[in-house]
Formats: structure tokens, C-alpha cells, sequence
């Protein structure tokens, strides 16, 4: 596997090496062993899948309180996702930036989303399934999220006509918002 690092630590993009033959490819696209070597996490406790039958669907952006804290690896299976990422550790030289890619069932990269950020995606085609494994167990009492279209995170949704998105996504607060509230320990 190639690790490339991302602008915010700890988060990595990875391609596959593929092992090419008439039959098609091999490749691993987990390796605890491997991912030790660069610093990362390889054993997960659970993986999810969604399907968006629709272009433009957007979940996010989500992510787990301590002692929740959950490290998420993310690919996709089939169609592709506009992926977005943001930094929520505090202290972090990069708190409050946000980071997007793209994966595909096509360029088969997956994304390894360390604990402390929020994550979030848009299907880019009609049929898209994410797969992605957590380190955590997922916990509803710890579930948190930050709203999407904070404009202070700026992040350039791709897909504007059609978009769906869950009430509870068009809930969240804002990053300033949630980090008043805890300021004032609401
Ligand atoms: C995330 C999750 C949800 N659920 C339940 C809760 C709810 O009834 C239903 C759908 O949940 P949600 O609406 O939160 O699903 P969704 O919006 O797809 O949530 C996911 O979004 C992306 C961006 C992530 O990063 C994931 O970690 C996860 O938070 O599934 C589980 O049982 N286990 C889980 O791990």
C-alpha cells in the first residue's frame, strides 16, 4: 500500500498496490502490520455500509466524543464520493481546517480518518456504496456532528441540485456555535 500524508496529521489517503494477472487484481487494503509501520491503526471493531441510490446525498459531518473517540478508514465500493474531513483536535496546528478528497470505486483509495475529526461525504453517482471500519464501537450518547455548510469551514460541496440530507445533518451547530456552548458548559 501507498500512504500519503494529507495537509492535516495524521490523516492519510491509501492507494493499493495491485497484483495484476488475466484474471484481474489483488491487492490488501488492510495490513495491521503495515499500517503499524506508519504510525496508524489497522484493527477496527466494526465496519458500516450505506448506499445512496441518489447523486448529491450528504451525510455528515459526524464524528464521536471522548471516550468515544473513533478512528474510521473509508472507501468506496461502488460509484464515487466528494470526502470531507475536519480537525477537531484541540491544539492541533490545523484545528478547524478542513481536508476533502475524492474516492471512487474506481481509483479504489481509501481515506484513514484519525480520532478527533469530523467526517462527512457526498455520493457523486446515482448507486454509490461507502464502506468504512471504525475503531470504535458506535455509541448514539457520544454521536455528535457540526453543520455542513458552516461557512467558517468553507468545504466546496460539489453537488448542488438534489441534494438530500437528514434532519438531523441540518441540525448540527455550527463549529463556532458548538465550541460556545462548550465554553459555557451547556
Ligand atoms: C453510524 C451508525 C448509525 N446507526 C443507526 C442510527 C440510525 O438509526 C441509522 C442511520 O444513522 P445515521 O443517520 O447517523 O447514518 P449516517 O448519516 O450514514 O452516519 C454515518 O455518516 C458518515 C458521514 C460517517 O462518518 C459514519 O461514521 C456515520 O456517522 O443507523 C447504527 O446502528 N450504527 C452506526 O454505526
Amino acid at each position: 500500500m501507498q500512504f500519503h500524508p494529507t495537509p492535516l496529521a495524521g490523516a492519510f489517503l491509501i492507494d493499493i498496490e495491485p497484483v495484476e494477472d488475466q484474471r484481474g487484481l489483488f491487492a490488501r487494503t488492510v495490513c495491521e502490520d503495515e499500517f503499524a509501520r506508519h504510525g496508524l491503526v489497522g484493527r477496527f471493531v466494526q465496519q458500516s455500509v450505506s448506499w445512496n441510490p441518489h447523486a448529491g446525498t450528504l451525510r455528515g459531518l459526524h464524528f464521536q466524543i471522548a471516550p468515544d473517540q473513533e478512528i474510521k478508514l473509508v472507501r468506496v465500493t461502488r460509484g464515487a464520493i466528494f470526502d470531507a474531513i475536519v480537525d477537531l483536535r484541540p491544539g492541533s496546528a490545523t484545528y478547524g481546517k478542513a481536508f476533502h478528497t475524492e474516492l471512487s470505486a474506481g481509483n479504489r483509495r481509501q481515506l484513514y480518518i484519525p480520532a478527533g475529526m469530523a467526517h462527512g461525504f457526498q455520493s457523486l453517482e446515482a448507486d454509490t456504496e461507502v464502506l468504512y471500519q471504525m475503531s470504535a464501537p458506535f455509541r448514539p450518547a457520544s454521536a455528535r456532528g457540526l453543520r455542513w455548510d458552516d461557512p467558517a469551514l468553507n468545504i466546496p460541496w460539489p453537488v448542488c441540485a438534489s441534494r438530500k440530507i437528514s434532519d438531523n445533518d441540518r441540525a448540527w451547530p455550527t463549529l463556532a456555535a458548538r465550541t460556545l456552548a462548550l465554553t459555557l458548559n451547556l
